[in-house]
């Protein structure tokens, strides 16, 4: 089976839909480290990343921006000094898309 650290970012049309709540339920337990957010009504996944310094931080950072070039899918990212707080949400449907699952779980690769 395919997990969503392999799959690739479907192109997000303004009239993609959102994930149903059961899809919500399902897809939110393949990323157990991320959790929901609502923000100005936006559902979003976020993740705070922990490191021992800022040079660090500022690495992973760079290295989730070649992430989301890659797949065309742009995070929210706030790089602090040993931390960085990831979050995603689709911003054409100002909610959450099979896209924002899937680039966690690719997020959370770059740690590997
Ligand atoms: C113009 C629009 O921002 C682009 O088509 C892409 C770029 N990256 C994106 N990233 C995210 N998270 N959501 C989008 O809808 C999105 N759209």
């Amino acid at each position: 089976m395919t997990t969503l650290s392999e799959m690739k970012c479907e192109a997000c049309q303004a009239d993609a839909p959102k994930v149903t709540e059961a899809e919500l339920a399902e897809l939110i337990r393949m990323i157990p480290d991320w959790g929901v957010e609502v923000r100005d009504g936006i559902m979003q996944l976020e993740r705070v990343y922990k490191f021992k310094n800022f040079k660090l931080a500022m690495a992973f950072t760079n290295k989730l921006a070649d992430l989301a070039e890659e797949e065309f899918h742009h995070p929210g990212i706030l790089t602090e000094w040993g931390k960085v707080t990831v979050t995603w949400w689709s911003h054409s449907i100002k909610g959450l898309h099979k896209n924002d699952f899937i680039m966690a779980a690719k997020t959370d690769q770059l740690l590997d």
